[in-house]
């Protein structure tokens, strides 16, 4: 048990004992009123790091000074250019370097993994999902369903959330599974929800769905850089995610896919396009697909070079930083806001994700205790004092403390802000 205070000296003296403090001023930090930002949205958008602006201005250099020459003698010839995040990629999301490809944006991931790995027959057409995942993911599972012309309203069981504040338990998975594990083609969950915030225990869903002969995959989206993660070791047949959150890649950022060795060869189903094509015959622009082995045989297009460099830059954060450190100061920060928020503001506010550290990131979703008008009063009064989080419809704030650049004293600042607003309510 740790010994917490609310007071700023001791969270000061956190931030000045922090090993990971120096990484702060790697980032630019939003302004409000000449001051810094409390900034919690580094679920949502994470800040940028100071090395992208350099990163992108290369790659213009090399364009304007080389154009096309630039592919094969450019200072990072653009030719294997994403080639050169694979490897921090993979370590991120603890997977073989060949597992891992970054290319397109999180959605359309999700749909060309859907192509190979969604193959439903008469006998096994449904996919499950949890009721309540993030619009996109269930737009592309019911147009999936579609697609291939079956009925959604039987063929896409959504898993209804069973724990207080809106979580779901292991348990209703496993008998959800039991259950309909003979019709489930594809099982499609989050690594961290996001609304609750809640993380799921990936290898023993994997588990469960292979042991009744389904195909699991996962979005990833508030996991990675999140969440110490083992995809490889866990078995998931793929995951997508994208880049711009805790990642810090940039707004729309290339987006990453994992697809698991024990596919990188097969014979599935794909959309080709000349990017997935074996490189080492790619440009004897023959007419018939051959994919390259791994997750880079279902690209499609050339990568876009200005938009891969900001991940390249912030990938050296966290192979500077290191995912374990990271988790480390992630979760004793997360702890100290849930501590501060159910020690000062009891009387005010519900925390949504669960308590266990285990079972949560660096995200905390809380809801006020007087109502949805509340609440939205405290997210606005909150954006005008320079507290930025976010509002999740119908009724939660999500604040996300993230280890890179949230310091002990924000995550105070941030509690006396909603003391201010109770005071005044
Ligand atoms: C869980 C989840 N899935 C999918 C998306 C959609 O991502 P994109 O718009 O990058 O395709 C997001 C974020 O916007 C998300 O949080
Ligand atoms: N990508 C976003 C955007 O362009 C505008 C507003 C929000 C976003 C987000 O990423 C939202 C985020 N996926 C969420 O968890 O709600």
């Amino acid at each position: 048990m740790i010994a917490f205070e609310a007071t700023r000296a001791w969270a000061e003296a956190q931030d000045a004992a922090d090993p990971l403090r120096d990484f702060r001023a790697d980032f630019h930090i939003p302004q409000h009123e000449g001051r810094d930002t409390l900034y919690f949205c580094g679920n949502s958008l994470g800040l940028q790091p100071k090395g992208v602006r350099a990163a992108i201005e290369a790659e213009l250099a090399d364009w304007s000074g080389l154009a096309v020459e630039a592919h094969f003698r450019g200072r990072s010839p653009w030719m294997h250019y994403h080639e050169y995040v694979r490897d921090a990629m993979a370590d991120v999301v603890g997977a073989q370097p060949h597992e891992v490809v970054a290319m397109n944006s999180l959605g359309v991931n999700l749909h060309l993994m859907l192509v190979s790995f969604y193959r439903p027959t008469a006998a096994r057409p449904a996919i499950l999902m949890e009721a309540g995942a993030f619009p996109t993911d269930r737009y592309a599972l019911e147009s999936q369903v579609r697609f291939h012309g079956f009925d959604p309203s039987t063929d896409l069981i959504e898993l209804e959330a069973d724990g207080t504040g809106g979580t779901l338990s292991m348990a209703a998975i496993e008998r959800a599974i039991a259950e309909h594990g003979h019709r489930i083609a594809l099982i499609v969950l989050p690594g961290v929800q996001y609304r609750t915030g809640q993380v799921f225990d990936l290898a023993r869903i994997v588990r469960l769905g292979h042991a009744r002969g389904c195909v699991v995959g996962f979005d990833l989206a508030h996991a990675v850089g999140n969440l110490p993660l083992a995809l490889h070791d866990s078995g998931a047949d793929f995951a997508v995610w994208c880049t711009y959150k805790y990642l810090n890649a940039g707004p729309g950022a290339v987006a990453g896919c994992f697809v698991h060795d024990r596919h990188a060869h097969a014979d599935v189903p794909r959309f080709a396009g000349w990017w997935g094509h074996d490189k080492h015959t790619r440009f004897k622009m023959g007419p018939h697909f051959v994919p390259t082995p791994g997750a880079d045989g279902w690209q499609i297009s050339n990568p876009p070079i200005l938009a891969l460099a900001p991940l390249r830059a912030s990938l050296d954060v966290f192979r500077r930083a290191g995912m374990p450190r990271l988790v480390e100061k992630s979760r004793r920060l997360t702890t100290y806001l849930d501590w501060l928020i159910r020690s000062r503001l009891d009387d005010t506010l519900d925390i949504v994700t669960p308590n266990d550290p285990a079972q949560r990131g660096a995200q905390l979703s809380v809801r006020v205790r007087a109502g949805r008008d509340a609440g939205r009063a405290l997210f606005e009064y909150l954006e005008g004092r320079g507290v930025i989080g976010d509002w999740r419809e119908p009724d939660v704030i999500r604040l996300s403390p993230t280890p890179l650049y949230n310091r002990y004293s924000d995550c105070l600042g941030a509690v006396e802000v909603i003391e201010a607003w109770r005071s005044q309510a």
